[in-house]
């Protein structure tokens, strides 16, 4: 049976580099070598700054006689006994670890880091999630020993529920707020697709590439993913690569030293290094510029970068999800975006569905963010609470929205300030939509309602055969020649026949 270790890095594992120990978690691992069973994971959780992180794995590495993968995450602390914050930090790990390896043997290391760290692994894995646990000691020629520790007693069965939520911990409270997938709104088929692929991928700690037109809700779904993953306590960087200035946009993403260029009066830490130990988030991705792209692929083989002006090399253990609304296939074909680059950032791809293809999902969004507007607005002079009409709903369901959630949701909220009345009805939503509703409705993708096709043609010749006429101040041959007829005498039919009026150009 396969089977995975999970420890705290403690303070004898950060020093033992330095004091020629093996420290607790290198001994256990080089234990189970030894007993022919060793581990095929490692996932390390940690409180000491980044940095003490990374040369510790990279130690670590180099110390393992196989190479295994190590995941780890930097979890900031208050304090190292504060139980409220590692309670749900621990919780979330074996949860994510438990979905992640069903098969495997799970191990829990006890001893490194503080008591409040093992008191919090006991409760655990005597509760949720059951595993085996080690722990390890130094005798006093400073020989490590790694035991099994059997922990002989039942707290789920001697304690009851009443006694749980009593207790110090507030198990609930603390897992109620876990914040995973919060603000995906939707349960249309599509949606649960999406949301099923991301949870799956939020634990993986690959890169995610989000699919979807503009406004679906890319940047949600990644800040989703972010907090569904380990590395939720740490930062969610976003950068629009779009709005990064092109004379700015490598210092802005990988940092510059003092003195780099006129206005670098200081060291500035770019978006990569600011997202160390959590997740950068690109959104726009095919707006890189060719040399971006060249170097983003280094970074992400190399996860090392040198900011602007220095010569050092700088780490980070970042997480990349990045979006776009464009399709990359078509940009790697005219040679646009690196193909290398798209394969990076795809191990993961989710495609987020526009809101007109979600069913149901828009009458739930459109509840939703009804909701929140009347939360936003409650305190403002004699504003009352909105409620959509069924005909509201019913007239929202028709709309194209092209602009997706983002555009229901600005909508929403002119009707909403707009109405004096508690209830939207479809007008108010209809003069609240923006006037792009008259060209998306030319060529609508469903029609729910009787249409007059000859007066849509009429306006549509009009409004060309008008604009020829005006392009060409009355020619009426050079007009025909821009309208695609081959004589002046075609383009007077058709002025006859859609009674055009010509005296207006
Ligand atoms: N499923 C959802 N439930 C609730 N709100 C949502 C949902 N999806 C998106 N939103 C809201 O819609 C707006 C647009 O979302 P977001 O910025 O994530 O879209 P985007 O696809 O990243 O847009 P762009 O392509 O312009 O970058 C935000 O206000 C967001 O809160």
């Amino acid at each position: 049976m396969k089977k995975n270790l999970i420890s705290w890095i403690g303070k004898h594992d950060i020093n033992a580099k330095e004091s020629g120990q093996l420290g607790p978690v290198l001994a256990a691992i080089l234990d189970a070598e030894d007993k022919n069973s060793p581990y095929d994971a490692i996932h390390l959780l940690c409180n000491y700054p980044s940095e003490s992180l990374h040369s510790y794995v990279i130690w670590l590495k180099e110390q393992t006689y196989r190479e295994v993968p190590i995941t780890s995450c930097q979890v900031p602390l208050s304090s190292p006994m504060a139980y409220e914050e590692i309670y749900p930090v621990v919780s979330n790990q074996l949860s994510q670890l438990q979905a992640t390896y069903p098969d495997y043997q799970r191990v829990v290391h006890l001893s490194p880091g503080t008591p409040a760290m093992t008191a919090i692994w006991v409760l655990l894995v005597k509760t949720k999630y059951p595993s085996v646990c080690i722990e390890s000691w130094r005798d006093s020629t400073g020989i490590q020993h790694v035991h099994n520790r059997e922990l002989p007693f039942q707290i789920s069965a001697e304690f009851t529920l009443e006694a749980i939520k009593n207790a110090s911990f507030r198990l609930e409270q603390i897992e109620g707020s876990s914040p995973s997938f919060e603000g995906i709104t939707g349960n249309s088929k599509a949606m649960q697709t999406v949301q099923e692929r991301a949870k799956k991928m939020a634990v993986r700690d690959v890169s995610v590439l989000v699919l979807g037109e503009t406004g679906t809700g890319k940047e949600v779904l990644a800040k989703a993913i972010h907090n569904a993953s380990l590395r939720q306590n740490s930062r969610f960087v976003a950068v629009n690569c779009g709005a990064l200035p092109e004379d700015l946009a490598e210092s802005l993403l990988f940092g510059h030293k003092k003195g780099a260029f006129t206005g670098a009066h200081k060291d500035h830490a770019g978006f990569f290094e600011q997202a160390d130990g959590g997740t950068l988030f690109l959104d726009e991705i095919g707006e890189l510029s060719p040399l971006l792209q060249t170097k983003l692929l280094r970074v992400l083989q190399e996860k090392e970068f040198t900011p602007v002006g220095s010569e050092k090399l700088i780490r980070s253990d970042f997480r990349l999800i990045s979006a776009t609304h464009q399709n990359l296939t078509d940009l790697i074909e005219e040679g646009r975006f690196r193909e290398d680059l798209f394969y990076r950032l795809a191990i993961g791809i989710i495609k987020l569905p526009p809101v007109r293809d979600r069913g149901d999902d828009i009458s739930l969004l459109a509840n939703t963010m009804l909701h929140q507007i009347n939360e936003e607005l409650a305190d403002q002079p004699d504003y009352c609470k909105k409620t959509l009409t069924s005909k509201g709903h019913a007239f929202i369901a028709r709309q194209p929205w092209l602009g997706n959630v983002r555009e229901l949701n600005a909508s929403l909220l002119r009707a909403a300030i707009w109405t004096d009345s508690a209830q939207i009805c479809e007008h108010d939503i209809e003069a609240s939509l923006i006037s792009r509703r008259a060209n998306t409705q030319l060529l609508p993708n469903h029609l729910h309602e009787s249409v007059d096709l000859s007066d849509v043609v009429g306006k549509v010749a009009g409004h060309y055969i008008s604009l020829a006429l005006k392009e060409t101040h009355g020619n009426k041959a050079a007009a025909a020649r821009l309208l695609g007829f081959n004589s002046s005498q075609v383009l007077t039919n058709w002025i006859t026949k859609y009674s055009v009026d010509e005296s207006s150009q």
